[in-house]
């Protein structure tokens, strides 16, 4: 059996005057925790409420569990929770009391589902105490609980961590790791900083203007962020054949800007340069860095830290 669990292809949905998805291809496979990343505006939640039924797309296929086609698909989004707005609690009710209206609301019999979930995310010891005295972080788990409801294969999470403390924020990493490790459940959650979800996802999908921009391991994002020389000549092969013959290393990139990144060294940059200089090459810049995880992403989008919400 496939183990890709969603595909998109060509997704696009269109409002009047924005086009908030473009031709979106993506693929979700099984057991994995997918981080999907952008800015205000990127089409995040536009996706996310393509794939739960919340809005219907403007041309494209989505398919859940290979299934397309509407009916299909309602059916198919039964093995599917997901958070997508702010859940609505009552706030004078404690966890078990919320949850017990929502199981009601959504036709579940078995009353034993109500433990099983605040067990899972952790509220089982909340007693007596009304959600109005939750921090946001218990809140958030409160919300999560609820889409865990129907146990589901597929969980889907938009912006969960928005708004958290640092506490609250590991509260719902550690929640998502045990959610996957400990019940094998398949994730897709978005952030606006790809920083908070690093750690947790193992995929990482990054969206920018309704395009996706690049879908990324955590392996590589770490590959990519890693401490390097940074160097640029005019001679790229012949710098490549330096490093191999003369330095006696491999251990070094080509990006596609034509910047080589060498992972050795890192110390005794002048030795480099002098290896070049004694080779002629003529080196334009020779530097020690590296990207952090949010210089990174910016990097890929082309923007800068201070965009503002499209939305407003
Ligand atoms: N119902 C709607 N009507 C018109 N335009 C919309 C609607 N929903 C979203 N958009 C527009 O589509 C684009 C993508 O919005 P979306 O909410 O999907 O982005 P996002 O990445 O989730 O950002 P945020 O984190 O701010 O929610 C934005 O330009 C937004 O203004």
């Amino acid at each position: 059996m496939s183990s890709i669990i969603l595909e998109a292809k060509s997704l696009t949905k269109e409002y009047k005057q924005t086009l908030a998805l473009d031709h979106i291809n993506l693929q979700i496979k099984k057991g994995k925790i997918y981080g999907f990343i952008g800015q205000n505006g990127a089409g995040k939640t536009t996706f996310l409420r393509l794939v739960t039924g919340l809005a219907f797309p403007t041309s494209g296929t989505l398919s859940l569990w290979g299934n397309s086609g509407t009916e299909e698909l309602q059916k198919q989004r039964k093995r599917i929770g997901s958070m997508i707005e702010t859940p609505a609690l009552f706030p004078s009710m404690t966890a078990y009391q919320n949850m017990e209206v929502q199981r009601i609301q959504r036709g579940i019999p078995d009353k034993s589902v109500i433990k099983r979930t605040l067990d899972m995310v952790g509220l089982q010891d909340t007693g007596k105490k009304s959600v109005r005295n939750f921090s946001l972080g218990m809140r958030q788990r409160l919300g999560i609980a609820i889409a865990l409801l129907n146990t589901p294969e597929l969980l889907i999470l938009d912006e969960p961590i928005n708004g958290l403390d640092p506490a609250g924020i590991v509260e719902i990493r550690n929640l998502l790791k045990i959610l996957n490790k400990e019940y094998g459940m398949t994730i897709l959650v978005s952030s606006h900083i790809l920083e908070e979800l690093y750690q947790t996802a193992s995929e990482f999908i990054l969206i920018d203007h309704g395009k996706i921009i690049e879908e990324i391991s955590d392996y590589e994002l770490n590959e990519r962020c890693k401490r390097h020389i940074a160097i640029k000549t005019t001679d790229v092969q012949k710098t490549v054949l330096v490093l191999e013959e003369n330095l006696h290393t491999d251990n070094f990139k080509l990006m596609p800007d034509g910047i080589i990144r060498l992972y050795d060294y890192l110390n005794d940059l002048e030795t480099v340069a002098s290896a070049l200089a004694e080779s002629h090459i003529l080196v334009t810049g020779l530097s020690v860095s590296s990207d952090t995880l949010e210089d990174y992403f910016l990097s890929k989008i082309g923007g800068t830290k201070d965009v503002k919400s499209p939305k407003n």
